[in-house]
């Protein structure tokens, strides 16, 4: 069988797209009629819904999978959906499930996710995994692994962004920089966003769509339900069909790379700048550690203690300042200042402590 996630084979992102949850074979159908005659091919719908709280639909279970079957004989598309056991897997193939996920509340554990790749074993079924609700990365790598090692070739990964408190923006915050060192680990997999889930209200979905293309993802899981406000899960983040067509319009996909000779010639220029700019930068911190070697040494001989709170308070508030003035992000120079000064105390106190 031909891999569904081969990155090679892609010259759009792949789109999925379908209900949070079946809710009945009428609902089913009227959205996803709409979607397959848009040209979706691959529809997701929850049967198994691992809910936070109890009280919350947790999915119709296998009762559902009979309807997605018999859908199949009038709609040519392959139907995605979360496992999180191995009965869940065993009665998703018994009824020719075609792709499954494991969700985010799976990934984390790494016993549910090693049962689930038990139970894949021998089978040849495509899988996605969804980053684990926090953000851990080693987690979502390690289940990438488990899945591997039981045999499964054909695999995705989602980010569906991360556990928060306090966050109103988003749902799910997206940290988007754990995504991205993701793909440095596995850089041929193919990597889905779901801006459903990170967003958690339909106005912000095609932002965070928008912002995965331009980051390069391979594709895009979205949630969409003939009448929405009616979903019996995830009612606020859920696309009309003709919403979602309308987003799909919208989205501005990237090249991956420059293309011609002129463009990669410009290119190589300034990235030729930017090493030069980055080696000054680099004597000039080197310049502000022998500084602080040598304030380490003046605190040894003078036996003065290295954490000195009210300079360090004026740099704090001094360095943002001048950045703002320059244009530069104040908040990415107090972190970054934060960590020089960790490095200075760091180095200090090695000096104090020498023998
Ligand atoms: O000014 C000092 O006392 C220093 O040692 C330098 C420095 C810095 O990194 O700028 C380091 C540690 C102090 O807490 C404050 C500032």
């Amino acid at each position: 069988m031909e891999a569904i996630f081969e990155k090679s084979q892609l010259g759009k992102p792949l789109i999925i797209a379908g209900p949070c949850s079946v809710e009945s074979p009428e609902q089913f159908m009227s959205t996803i009629t709409p979607l397959v005659n848009q040209g979706i091919e691959i529809i997701r719908g929850g049967i198994w819904k691992p809910r936070t709280r109890p009280g919350s639909f947790e999915g119709l279970g296998s009762i559902a999978l009979p309807w997605i079957q018999d859908s199949k004989k009038q709609l040519r598309f392959k139907f995605a959906t979360e496992v999180a056991s191995a009965r869940h897997v065993e009665e998703a193939l018994k009824h020719g499930v075609d792709i499954f996920w494991i969700g985010a509340r799976s990934t984390v554990n790494p016993f549910t996710v090693q049962e689930i790749a038990e139970s894949l074993r021998g089978t040849s079924i495509p899988v996605m995994i969804k980053n684990p609700v926090n953000a851990d990365l080693s987690l979502w790598i390690g289940a990438v692994e488990r899945i591997q090692k039981a045999g499964i070739s054909d695999i995705a990964v989602i980010h569906r962004g991360f556990s928060n408190f306090r966050d109103v923006v988003h749902r799910n915050s997206p940290l988007w920089q754990i995504a991205v060192e993701f793909r440095t680990y596995f850089p041929d997999m193919m990597m889905i966003n779901d801006p459903s889930h990170i967003s958690g209200k339909r106005s912000l979905v095609p932002i965070i769509a928008q912002k995965a293309l331009d980051l390069n993802f391979d594709g895009l899981m979205i949630e969409s339900h003939y009448t929405p406000d009616l979903a019996w899960s995830d009612a606020e983040q859920q696309l009309t069909p003709e919403d979602l067509q309308l987003l799909l319009q919208n989205l501005k996909t990237r090249k991956v790379r420059f293309e011609s000779q002129e463009t990669l010639n410009q290119l190589e220029e300034i990235r030729h700048q930017i090493d030069q700019a980055d080696h000054d930068l680099l004597e000039a911190l080197h310049r502000r550690m022998e500084l602080v070697e040598k304030i380490g040494e003046y605190k040894k001989l003078n036996n003065v203690a290295v954490l000195q709170m009210e300079r360090w308070k004026e740099i704090f508030k001094t360095r943002p300042e001048w950045a703002e003035k320059l244009a530069i992000n104040p908040e990415l120079i107090q972190e970054i200042f934060g960590l020089l000064h960790q490095e200075s105390i760091r180095k200090q106190t090695e000096i104090l402590d020498r023998k």
